[in-house]
């Protein structure tokens, strides 16, 4: 039996909206992300288990996990040999923290090893977006990239492989704060701006491109300050009870940034020092989280999706 893990992920990463994405890691070493287990079988079978499995269909042909191993063995490699594919669902569905993203990435990776198929690393992402985009109402990769490769991505069509790594402050923590309700990504879609006006375009552009070339040149409180995301946010918020609270308050702890993790609800706070971070989950739990809420505090992860042994 081989396991495949996939971490979960921050899509916009606040100021680059469907562009940028960030993969996490939780300090304390638990798998923030979704399991897919292989092995050789007589016939496919497929199973879903985990705590957030009874949050998914009933049935196999509605979960993204099983559609995959339907697709690959139709399209890609129609010789493999019969597989059990089991999907470990740790992470909420409808979270905005890459939730579809992590199951597809890990099956498909899963799927790649198994077989021996050696698709190349744009291939493979190509066939993840492909899933991604049935269900979130369009096609964008900040959740996928970061997932399958960990890091902070910049990541779109129009970015060259799909995706470039950029660095990041290894002083940056990132507290992650599942308020315990979902919301769906094609509904948080749905309230988005249909168009921007030229000054926003602009200044949306402006902001992206200084964020990533002062990441590049290693100038990241500059960075930091540009993170402000006029896109999502102001017609997304709305629909995250708590958030304008703790976007107000989490930086009178320290916070630098406060802002929404995908299409949300989850948010998160980028600090700069553990201390920090600790007193932002504190108050988290205290006043974002219901009783199946959850808060995490992250490194970005470095690593992607990996086979665990
Ligand atoms: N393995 C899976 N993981 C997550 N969502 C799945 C899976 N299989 C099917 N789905 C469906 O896909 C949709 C994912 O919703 P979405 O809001 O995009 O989630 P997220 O933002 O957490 O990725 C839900 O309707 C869910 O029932
Ligand atoms: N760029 C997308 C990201 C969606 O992330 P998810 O984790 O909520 O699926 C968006 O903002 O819609």
């Amino acid at each position: 039996m081989r396991k495949f893990y996939a971490p979960a992920s921050i899509g916009n990463f606040c100021v680059g909206f469907d562009s940028l994405g960030a993969s996490l890691a939780p300090i304390d070493g638990q798998l923030l992300g979704d399991v897919v287990y292989i092995e050789q079988a007589n016939d496919d079978r497929f199973e879903c288990i985990g705590e957030y499995a009874h949050k998914l269909p009933t049935d196999p042909k509605e979960n993204l996990a099983f559609q995959c191993l339907t697709h690959f063995r139709a399209q890609v490699k129609s010789d493999m040999p019969s597989v059990s594919l089991t999907l470990e669902k740790k992470l909420p569905v409808g979270s905005g923290l890459g939730s579809s993203a992590c199951s597809v990435v890990a099956t498909f990776a899963a799927l790649n090893a198994f077989a021996g198929t050696e698709l190349s690393q744009s291939q493979m992402i190509e066939l993840m977006a492909d899933f991604e985009a049935k269900v979130s109402g369009a096609r964008h990769y900040d959740n996928i990239t970061p997932c399958y490769l960990g890091g902070l991505q910049l990541t779109a069509e129009l970015v060259p492989d799909r995706a470039l790594a950029l660095p990041v402050d290894p002083n940056w923590y990132i507290v992650v704060a599942y308020p315990g309700f979902a919301l769906n990504t094609s509904k948080a879609r749905s309230v988005l701006p249909a168009t921007l006006t030229l000054s926003e375009s602009v200044e949306f552009a402006q902001r992206m491109s200084s964020f990533c070339t002062l990441l590049q040149l290693n100038r990241f409180d500059e960075a930091v300050v540009l993170m402000q995301d006029n896109v999502a946010e102001p017609s997304r918020s709305p629909l995250i009870e708590g958030f304008k609270e703790a976007k107000l308050s989490l930086p009178e702890l320290g916070a630098s940034v406060v802002s929404i993790s995908g299409a949300g609800p989850t948010l998160f706070a980028l600090c700069d020092s553990l201390e920090i971070a600790q007193k932002c989950q504190n108050w988290l739990k205290s006043n974002y989280l219901n009783e199946q809420g959850f808060s995490h505090i992250c490194k970005i992860d470095s690593m992607g999706t990996r086979e665990l042994v």
